[in-house]
């Protein structure tokens, strides 16, 4: 019953597409739908088994192999002698979840709503094809008004799998248990937000590696024993029109990693730290020294011509550079044209991604299809930031999990870039560094507490650099 050792599914998260393929490529290599129910019902079974405590449990199953997985679950747990009951609107429709009801020695019923202190959902799965109607919405609707310890098996059952909408009563998991493998709805908001805790049961599937995945926690570097701050690597921010937004970027990129931050600006910066160096001058001409490392341009820049100098002179400079905020309404096909993508980068929120889009000439129904087209199309390294925040580059496509919303105050935009444009300086992977900087400020989020500001986050984050050591 355990699941093959070869297993590849740990991390990939997964279209309704693609799971369907890799539970088809399973079967054909001998492992029959009977036995991956088994292995999806028995380890999501033993998750109920360790939360409910003893607790009395309901399970609802819907028709289809979400159903299926539900008559496992329950003759498991009736078996381990945990009180459990299960209620079917409608008798299973797949000979899989047929056989499924047929070995289940718990008690079934058809209708009704029984008290429980525990309630598992299997309604629906990825199959979830239209709204939910009828008898299974009005156990959704019940099962909202309950007090009880609510699991979600696969995905909550009004919630569609690719896209993360809610077909149905909208309701609030402790605990949501995927199956084979995470699907985008587990990291797209709004379904994300309403999931509680999440866990993965691994049923052996083999999936390809360049499937989308969630991020790994990053293990960062420190400093060499030669390392001087040159080598540790130079990171310029430059400046324009605002000065509070490059400076709260400078701000968290000096306690990043960075050895050395520069601020590139023709003002005088009287409320900047001692530790940052404040440079004037011809920014062509000081963006040409070498030990520069990584540029970090957008924050505060303004979107005028003179801005759009700035920008030029940056991608002149030939250099790895972040692009943020102001920059991401300067950015066109003109001004990267016959340059070297694969150092840029780009973290743009919503309304900055539309638009890229929009300047790119780029359409995708969804954030990830907006973001890896404009990946694939220009070749620069996106994170399309947010609450579901969602990196693509040339390692492909990384799914995150949610930080604190305390992240949605102004300013916090601009110590993300700063974090990511440091770690660019140190090692000059924007991928790595992107997907370093969102587990960073997540963490920095942590530590600070409720309410902060962004400056009190971006003075955060060499507490947060600690726990990736
Ligand atoms: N395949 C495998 O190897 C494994 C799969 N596994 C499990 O299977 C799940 C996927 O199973 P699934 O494809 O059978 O779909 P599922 O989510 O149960 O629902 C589809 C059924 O519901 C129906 N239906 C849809 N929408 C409806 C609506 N609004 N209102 C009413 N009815 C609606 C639809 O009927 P139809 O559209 O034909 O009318 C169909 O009967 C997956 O999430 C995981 O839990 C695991 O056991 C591991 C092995
Ligand atoms: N509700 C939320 N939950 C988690 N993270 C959030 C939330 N809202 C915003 N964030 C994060 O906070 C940052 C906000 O950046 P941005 O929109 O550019 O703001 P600003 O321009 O004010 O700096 C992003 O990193 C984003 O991922
Ligand atoms: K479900």
């Amino acid at each position: 019953m355990a699941p093959s050792s070869n297993s590849r599914s740990a991390g990939a998260v997964l279209t309704v597409e693609q799971m369907a393929a890799a539970e088809h490529a399973a079967m054909v290599s001998g492992v029959s739908e009977w036995e991956l129910m088994q292995r999806a019902g028995e380890g999501a079974a033993r998750w109920v088994a360790r939360m409910s405590g003893g607790r009395t449990v309901s399970v609802l199953c819907g028709p289809g192999n979400n159903g299926g997985d539900g008559y496992v679950i329950a003759d498991f747990l009736y078996r381990s002698g945990i009180p459990v009951s299960v209620v079917a609107p409608k008798p299973p429709a797949t000979d899989t979840a047929k056989k499924a009801r047929e070995t289940c020695v718990a008690p079934i019923s058809s209708d009704g709503f029984p008290a429980a202190e525990v309630y598992v959902d299997c309604l629906f799965g990825y199959g979830l094809s239209r709204q939910v109607e009828g008898a299974f919405a009005t156990l959704l609707e019940h099962l909202r008004d309950t007090t009880g310890y609510k699991i979600a098996i696969d995905v909550p059952s009004s919630i569609a799998s690719d896209t993360g909408e809610n077909l149905g009563p909208s309701l609030y998991y402790d605990l949501t248990i995927a199956l084979g493998a995470w699907k985008r709805a587990h990291f797209i908001m709004p379904a994300m937000a309403g999931m509680g805790v999440k866990r993965l049961v691994d049923i052996g599937l083999d999936i390809a590696e360049d499937a989308p995945v969630l991020s790994a926690a990053p293990q960062i570097e420190p400093p060499a024993p030669d390392s001087h701050k040159y080598r540790r690597g130079l990171l310029a921010v430059v400046a324009g029109e605002m000065p509070g937004a490059p400076l709260l970027a400078a701000e968290a990129a000096m306690r990043s990693g960075a050895g050395y931050v520069k601020l590139l600006s023709e003002h005088s910066h009287p409320d900047a730290p001692a530790e940052l160096v404040v440079e004037g001058g011809d920014l062509a001409a000081t963006l040409s020294d070498e030990r520069i490392a990584a540029v970090l341009v957008g924050p505060g820049l303004g979107r005028d011509a003179k801005a759009r100098g700035k920008l030029s002179a940056a991608l002149d400079a030939g250099k790895p550079i972040l692009f943020d905020a102001d920059a991401l309404h300067l950015l066109d096909p003109a001004l990267i044209e016959g340059g070297d993508t694969s150092q840029l980068a780009v973290t743009p929120h919503e309304g900055e991604l539309a638009q890229l889009c929009a300047a790119f000439s780029i359409e995708g129904e969804s954030k990830i299809e907006r973001a890896r087209a404009l990946h694939e199309k220009t070749g620069i390294t996106v994170l399309a930031k947010g609450p579901d925040s969602i990196l693509v580059g040339s390692k492909g496509v990384r799914f995150f999990n949610r930080g604190p919303s305390w992240l949605s105050a102004a300013g916090t935009g601009d110590v993300l870039a700063g974090i990511a444009a440091s770690r660019i300086a140190v090692h000059g992977d924007p991928q790595r560094a992107l997907e370093e900087a969102v587990w960073l400020h997540s963490e920095a989020a942590h530590i600070a507490g409720p309410a902060f500001t962004a400056g009190e986050l971006a003075r955060t984050v060499n507490q947060a650099l600690e726990c990736f050591l």
